[in-house]
């Protein structure tokens, strides 16, 4: 039976001092912040999912955003080695949350930088951007620990946006949701459907039909739940400021043996 836990971690005192690329930096207001994670947490677990906090990074300030730290394919792990310097140490409390949870641990090494942002499984498909965060040594890393696992990574160039997870996610039946300006090469994907709006390229999938997507991106929701899903929209608007989305505030461990 799939297993349904998710990892996710607690906004830093240092939040607002979290890392902006494309963007212009905005005040971020840290009380709203927490609210709108603990609404992102209580989503999950309303839809089924236990939720594990990883112990606090708290000199870093973009910690919360911890699909970056991990890529899981079934039960293993694959810490990663952020492309920015100033994340990695956040890696640390991850490996140890995963190891706790029985999976089996690997390891992006320099010069190799990968960030979990960057990884897109669908099915075995295992898509990785290359980009500002992620080189061609993370990706040959990468490509070494789950291919004999019987995944096919797929290397996509990514420049238009902080990770390939910023312009691309999947829906339930694979077929890739992209904004057409921020994704460098569709044609890579079998299946794409182009969305209105930026954010509404993001979504976690909760299961059955439910999909968990950001309050930014209503047309996306109309188009849809027009399609037969489920949107479930939450407010991550002070995420977003730091380039967040919805995928990267929490990493789901859906293959566990227990
Ligand atoms: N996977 C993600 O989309 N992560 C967002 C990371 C945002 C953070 N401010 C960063 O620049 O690293």
């Amino acid at each position: 039976m799939p297993s349904k836990k998710a990892l996710v971690r607690r906004p830093g005192p240092r939040l607002a001092e979290g890392l902006v690329t494309h963007l212009e930096r905005e005040p971020v207001d840290h009380a709203l912040a927490v609210e709108q994670w603990d609404a992102y947490v209580e989503a999950l677990a309303a839809n089924g999912w236990e939720t594990l906090e990883v112990d606090p990074a708290d000199e870093c300030p973009d910690s919360v955003f911890v699909e970056d730290a991990v890529v899981m394919y079934r039960n293993v792990a694959l810490i990663t080695r952020p492309g920015a310097e100033s994340r990695r140490a956040e890696t640390a409390g991850v490996e140890e949350a995963v190891a706790r949870l029985g999976c089996s641990v690997n390891w992006i090494w320099e010069p190799g930088t990968l960030d979990g942002g960057d990884v897109l499984k669908i099915g075995d498909t295992v898509y990785v951007g290359r980009g500002g965060r992620t080189n061609a040594a993370g990706v040959r890393q990468l490509r070494a620990v789950f291919e004999p696992l019987g995944a096919r990574v797929v290397a996509v160039p990514v420049s238009r946006v902080l990770h390939l997870k910023s312009a691309v996610t999947a829906l339930p039946d694979g077929t890739v949701l992209g904004h057409l300006p921020q994704t460098d090469v569709p044609s890579l994907f079998p299946r794409f459907l182009p969305v209105p709006e930026e954010s509404g390229a993001h979504v976690v999938l909760l299961g059955g039909d439910r999909l968990l997507m950001a309050a930014s991106a209503p047309k996306t929701a109309e188009l849809l739940a027009g399609l037969g899903h489920d949107p479930v929209l939450v407010d991550i608007g002070e995420f977003e400021k730091l380039e967040g989305c919805v995928t990267c505030l929490s990493v789901r461990l859906r293959e566990l043996y227990s």
